[in-house]
């Protein structure tokens, strides 16, 4: 019967080939019925995170894994081989637990049995690469259809620093509900960041963490808890999230006091909103509608409209992203998002306030957006961007706020947003 380790390095094989070779994206397999379904909480943990270590230095892999072999072998072994030399030398495993491991996976499986001896082979020189060798390997590249984008956009430098930025992984970043920093940094013994939100480095288990049942906070990127401060909501306004699942700005918003109207054209997903908002002990109107067609009965004070997008701003927590999605498959949702910014203009009221962001890092998801939506509409302003803790050169010409993975370096980087508070004539 294989061991714990061994399943979950199994499990963590499975994830890998569906991404590399089917495109699928890991939170889509990570459900009841996916690789991970009949794994323990730490297998399952442990599979998820050997997948995303190895998704985060394919490139380098590769680059140790060349000199041994005379000829690329067939996608599995590959995927295998990979897994096993990411687990050595990133993670620094013991080498004849990952090798014997990764023999027994190949062995298992008929499509990979007779490459068995070949699996061991290549894992022992592996196994022999000096950790100065392997650290001096740069960070894996961006694919190149995104790298000629950002390089376009951002410069070298950037797309360097982002990369590097992927390569180290994002930490746990946590929202206090009553929006006190520094005593919930006490309570977890995490770092108050400037911008409200609190860092924890390191592996935790974020359901043992001090709060976490009585709803104190919840998980949230320090950029991601961007936007509903930006929107500023006040006690008694009508609020509406038009994209809110699953719902970290949805509780940003309720903890204001405003009157808040969650809605997203999911179920299942809003499904997670009324968990994380029963959680937290807060409350909000679920809508399960879609926000290009669905009227609030009053025109709304605010509106947060976190558009979807091609989520390349969170590739650092998602390094599947690169592999499961291309520039065509996240073309179409520019022109979702033009719609959605129009049909959300049209809910507010005179003088009411839109912050439209995306985790995007494109351009043509944040400022070419905005840009367009104030031409489209006369009398639209963008109200500047101002909050505590943010840098100065965060802030564009529009008045809106870029953020990217390679900010706060020394902190541990954040997400790629933008985000922008548009305000309606009165
Ligand atoms: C970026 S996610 C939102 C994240 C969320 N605001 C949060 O902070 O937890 C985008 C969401 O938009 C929803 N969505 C996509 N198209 C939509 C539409 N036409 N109307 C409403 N929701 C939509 C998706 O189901 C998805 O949950």
């Amino acid at each position: 019967m294989a061991g714990q380790g061994d399943r979950a390095r199994g499990a963590a094989w499975q994830l890998l080939r569906a991404v590399l070779e089917d495109r699928q994206l890991l939170a889509e397999m990570e459900g009841e019925f996916g690789p991970l379904a009949d794994l323990t909480p730490a297998e399952r943990a442990r599979a998820a995170r050997l997948a995303r270590m190895t998704l985060r230095h394919i490139d380098r892999a590769d680059a140790v894994l060349k000199p041994h072999l005379r000829k690329a072998p067939p996608p599995p072994v590959r995927a295998l081989l990979r897994l096993a030399t990411v687990e050595m030398l990133q993670e620094a495993a013991a080498a004849h637990g990952a090798v014997n491991a990764a023999v027994a996976l190949a062995r298992a499986d008929r499509r990979t049995g007779a490459m068995a001896g070949l699996v061991n082979a290549v894992l022992r020189k592996v196994a022999e690469t000096p950790p100065a060798a392997w650290d001096a390997l740069p960070p894996q590249r961006l694919p190149g259809w995104l790298r000629g984008r950002l390089d376009s956009a951002w410069g070298r430098a950037a797309v360097t620093g982002v990369e590097a930025a992927h390569a180290a992984g994002a930490p746990l970043d946590l929202t206090p509900r009553d929006g006190d920093a520094d005593a919930l940094a006490d309570m977890v013994g995490g770092v108050a960041l400037p911008t409200g939100s609190v860092r924890l480095h390191g592996a935790a288990q974020v359901s043992a963490l001090p709060g976490y049942a009585e709803g104190a906070w919840w998980v949230q990127d320090a950029a991601a808890a961007l936007p509903a401060r930006l929107l500023a909501a006040k006690p008694g306004e009508r609020v509406a999230d038009l994209c809110a699942a699953p719902g970290g700005k949805t509780m940003q918003l309720a903890a204001t006091g405003a009157q808040v109207t969650a809605l997203d054209i999911s179920e299942q997903r809003m499904a997670r909103v009324e968990e994380n908002l029963a959680r937290t002990d807060l409350s909000a109107d679920l809508v399960v509608a879609d926000a290009l067609t669905w009227s609030p009965p009053q025109p709304l004070d605010a509106i947060l409209l976190d558009a979807p997008c091609s989520a390349t701003g969170t590739i650092r927590r998602h390094p599947d992203l690169p592999f499961a999605k291309d520039g065509a498959s996240i073309k179409p949702l520019f022109a979702l998002q033009a719609q959605l910014l129009d049909r959300a203009l049209d809910l507010l009221a005179p003088g009411g306030r839109l912050v439209f962001c995306t985790c995007s890092l494109l351009p043509e998801e944040g400022e070419k957006q905005v840009a367009a939506t104030l031409d489209r509409h006369p009398g639209l302003s963008v109200r500047p961007a101002d909050l505590p803790g943010i840098a100065p050169d965060w802030r564009d010409d529009l008045g809106g706020l870029r953020l990217r993975p390679d900010f706060w370096p020394d902190r541990g980087g954040m997400d790629g947003f933008y985000m922008a508070c548009l305000v309606k004539s009165g």
